[in-house]
């Protein structure tokens, strides 16, 4: 830390203003409001942006994306940077002007946006949050953090900044080698990836769809995949509303190509919300009888609404998939007309996870999970495996998939399910270079997400 680097001291406020509807809401106001959100009360970007998403100006909402995953990407830095300029932390009801501080800072170092306008947006945006006494303060921070730049930058990148959390640092190094360059493509933004509907088109003349209206694509190894060269809106993509194609990244689009589902088979799809897996096993199966089955019931509305885009239809059902008693009668039922026991020819569990493949998708994640997450996931997973495992007919496919690069969720849940099941046999996949249990996909490769799989048989 530099002697140029005074410190400004935070002012204590009072709030005087009243709150403007979301209409009037700024991005940078609303995106400080989402950060302090996630930051402090746990919650995901996922859940808070379609909420607040109808009640902004749409011009908006790019930029309030922008802002929000940007922050949560590199907030280690930002904070580091915050630190080095203000005083006292800004605690309790001025926590917002901290999450301001951190929107103001993000534009200027990661966005287009000229300095001066960031640093008028946050002054402005602190009077729509009822902080009109902190205007000096953001303004004074962030005016010092563009004269003094160097100096700081050099104290904050005197060491390479994982912008992780240290538990997570810590696994992935245990695990792997190559840990930093999972932390380096966590750290990136994604790539936006689309599954074509072969009911409807092949990816090649999809590709060329996407041309003559100005999109370019290019093909995967994965058959049906094209990844854009910039993401773009769903509407703007040829025929989606007609089901031609669905935004899913590569490597999730193996769920259903190693499940290899088959017309006229009873498939379940266990965790199966908001069914970006279901529709495409149907894609391949149409004439297969599908149950999609997600225990949160306000999820099972995006089921039956992709379904209804794709023109598909499935057995949705509420329940628990590690108990099967509970919800399988009513399946039942509902496939053959009476509640006698059924049995699945095939299962896709995609199993709720720690998600630490899709960090760079979802940068959240990295603030909102925590190290004592883990093992009651690992025995969830595990209650789950082991229910379905008794609803699955002799001869029949479990295929096991997790979004996670952490081996207690992926190679060690499955080695210890093979080792208490000695009907459960592990099935080859076909990628190059065999892994010795399942197969683990790392972030960034081939341009996809993390992800796991590992396929199971039931011997007869
Ligand atoms: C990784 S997400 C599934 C994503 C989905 N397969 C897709 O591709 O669109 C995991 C899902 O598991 C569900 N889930 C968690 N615990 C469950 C349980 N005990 N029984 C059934 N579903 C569960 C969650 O609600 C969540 O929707």
């Amino acid at each position: 830390m530099t002697k140029t680097l005074q410190k400004t001291t935070a002012l204590s406020t009072k709030n005087g203003k009243k709150s403007p509807t979301d209409k009037n809401l700024s991005a940078r106001a609303a995106a400080a409001q989402i950060i302090l959100q996630v930051l402090d009360h746990g919650k995901s970007l996922s859940a808070l942006l379609p909420e607040i998403q109808p009640r902004m100006k749409p011009q908006d909402l790019p930029l309030l994306q922008e802002i929000c995953f940007g922050v949560c990407r590199v907030l280690p830095r930002l904070e580091w940077i915050i630190r080095l300029l203000v005083d006292k932390p800004l605690k309790g009801k001025t926590r917002i002007v901290h999450c301001l501080l951190l929107v103001g800072l993000y534009q200027i170092l990661y966005t287009r946006i000229p300095p001066h306008a960031a640093i008028n947006e946050a002054v402005n945006a602190a009077r729509q949050l009822k902080s009109d006494n902190f205007r000096g303060l953001l303004n004074g921070v962030l005016r010092r953090f563009l004269r003094e730049r160097e100096s700081v930058l050099a104290t904050v990148d005197k060491h390479w900044q994982t912008n992780h959390p240290e538990w997570l640092v810590n696994k992935l190094k245990k695990t792997y080698p190559n840990w930093r360059d999972i932390i380096d493509a966590n750290n990136q933004k994604p790539p936006m990836w689309l599954r074509v509907n072969r009911n409807h088109s092949s990816a090649e003349n999809y590709r060329q769809r996407l041309a003559e209206n100005g999109i370019t694509a290019f093909p995967a190894e994965n058959p049906h995949a094209l990844r854009l060269e910039s993401p773009v809106s769903v509407s703007q993509l040829p025929h989606f509303a007609e089901g031609w194609a669905t935004v899913q990244d590569v490597h999730a689009q193996w769920s259903a190509i190693l499940l290899e589902p088959q017309n006229g088979e009873l498939i379940l799809d266990a965790c199966a919300a908001p069914g970006g897996k279901t529709t495409h096993i149907l894609e391949q199966a149409p004439q297969a009888k599908v149950v999609a089955l997600d225990v949160e019931e306000n999820r099972l509305k995006r089921i039956t609404e992709n379904l209804a885009r794709l023109n598909q239809q499935a057995v949705v059902i509420c329940g628990d998939a590690t108990r099967p008693e509970t919800w399988l009668p009513q399946a039942a039922q509902q496939i053959t007309g009476n509640k006698s026991a059924v049995k699945f020819d095939r299962i896709l569990l995609d199993a709720p996870c720690s998600a630490t493949g899709v960090i760079r998708r979802h940068p959240d994640i990295k603030w909102l999970r925590r190290e004592q997450d883990i093992a009651p996931l690992v025995e969830i997973q595990h209650q789950i495996l082991t229910a379905l495992w008794q609803t699955l007919k002799p001869n029949g496919i479990l295929l096991y998939a997790t979004c996670s690069v952490l081996p207690d969720e992926n190679g060690r849940q499955i080695a210890r399910f093979l080792a208490e099941h000695s009907d459960a046999q592990l099935e080859p996949l076909p990628f190059p270079a065999p892994q010795a249990i399942g197969h683990q996909f790392l972030p960034a490769e081939n341009g996809g997400d993390g992800f796991y799989y590992a396929k199971l048989r039931k011997i007869a």
